[in-house]
C-alpha cells in the first residue's frame, strides 16, 4: 500500500455555489479537490484560481483529447491556473502525450502533475468491444499505461481493479489515480469497474477520486469525513500488520 493515499473529492455539482458550500466545510490538506467538465463549464477558471489561492490542491480533470498542438495549448492554460494536477486521454496517442509533456515542462514556474486517463471506469468489456479496443479492460490499461510511461507522464487514471497491475508495470513512484470508488452499500451509478476505498488502497491506488457518494449525500461534509476515516483505518491496519 502507498504510504499516503489521498482523497480527491470530485466536485461534480451543478452550481459553483453548491460546490463552494461543501469546500467551505473542508480544510486544505485534509483532501484535494477535483474540478471536472460540468463545474468548469459553469464556473470557469475564476473558481479554480480562487481555490488555488486559498491553498487547495486542485486536480483539473478536463481529460484533454485532441490534436497535439491543441492539447499542448490547453495544458499550458491549465498550468497557468496553478492547478496541482491536469489530465489528458492516453488514447490521444504518443505524439499528443509528448506534446502535453513538453507544454508543461516548457511552461512557466508552475508545473502541475500530468496524468493520462487509460480506460474510463465506466467501461466494461462490452463497451470496450463496442469502441473497438482490443483485449480486456485490464490489458488496454496496460497498453495505454505503457504510452504514458514512454511519454514521461507522472501517472495514470485507472480503476482500482487495475492499480496493482499498473504498479507492477511502472514502479511505486508513478501515480495510480483511481475513480470508480464506492464505499460499501453505495450505488455504482454509471461506474462499471469499482472498488471500495479499502480495496482500492490495498490494490495500490495512490489517489482515490470520489464524487457522487459525497455530492449526493444528505450531508456531503460528513460523507467526506466518513471516507477519510475509512482510509485512515485501512492505513492503520496496514501499518499494524
Ligand atoms: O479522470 C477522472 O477523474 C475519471 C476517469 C475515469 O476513468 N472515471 C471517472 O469516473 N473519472 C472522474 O471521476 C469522478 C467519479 O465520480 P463518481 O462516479 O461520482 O464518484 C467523475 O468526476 C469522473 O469524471
Amino acid at each position: 500500500m502507498n504510504s499516503t493515499p489521498d482523497l480527491i473529492v470530485a466536485l461534480d455539482f451543478d452550481s459553483a455555489d453548491a460546490a463552494r458550500r461543501l469546500v467551505d466545510t473542508l480544510e486544505p490538506g485534509s483532501c484535494r479537490l477535483k474540478v471536472g467538465k460540468a463545474l468548469f463549464t459553469r464556473a470557469g477558471p475564476t473558481l479554480v484560481e480562487g481555490w488555488v489561492r486559498d491553498g487547495w490542491d486542485v486536480f483539473l480533470d478536463l481529460k484533454f483529447h485532441d490534436i497535439p498542438n491543441t492539447v499542448a495549448g490547453a495544458c499550458r492554460a491549465a498550468a497557468d491556473l496553478g492547478v496541482w494536477m491536469v489530465n489528458v486521454h492516453a488514447l490521444g496517442g504518443p505524439a499528443m502525450l509528448a506534446a502535453a509533456r513538453a507544454a508543461i515542462d516548457e511552461g512557466g514556474a508552475h508545473r502541475p502533475l500530468l496524468t493520462a486517463v487509460t480506460v474510463l471506469t465506466s467501461h466494461d468489456q462490452a463497451s470496450l468491444d463496442a469502441v473497438g479496443l482490443q483485449g480486456t479492460p485490464a490489458e488496454a490499461v496496460t497498453r495505454l499505461t505503457g504510452l504514458a510511461v514512454a511519454a514521461g507522464l507522472d501517472g495514470v487514471v485507472c480503476s482500482g481493479q487495475e492499480a496493482a497491475r499498473v504498479r507492477a508495470q511502472t514502479g511505486e513512484a508513478f501515480r495510480r489515480v483511481t475513480p470508480g470508488v464506492r464505499p460499501r452499500g453505495s450505488a455504482a451509478d454509471d461506474q462499471r469497474r469499482i472498488l471500495t476505498p479499502t480495496d482500492a488502497m490495498r490494490a495500490g491506488a495512490t489517489d482515490l477520486v470520489v464524487g457522487r457518494p459525497i455530492t449526493n449525500a444528505a450531508d456531503p461534509a460528513r460523507a467526506v469525513e466518513s471516507i477519510a476515516n475509512e482510509m485512515a483505518v485501512t492505513m492503520q491496519a496496514a501499518a499494524d500488520r
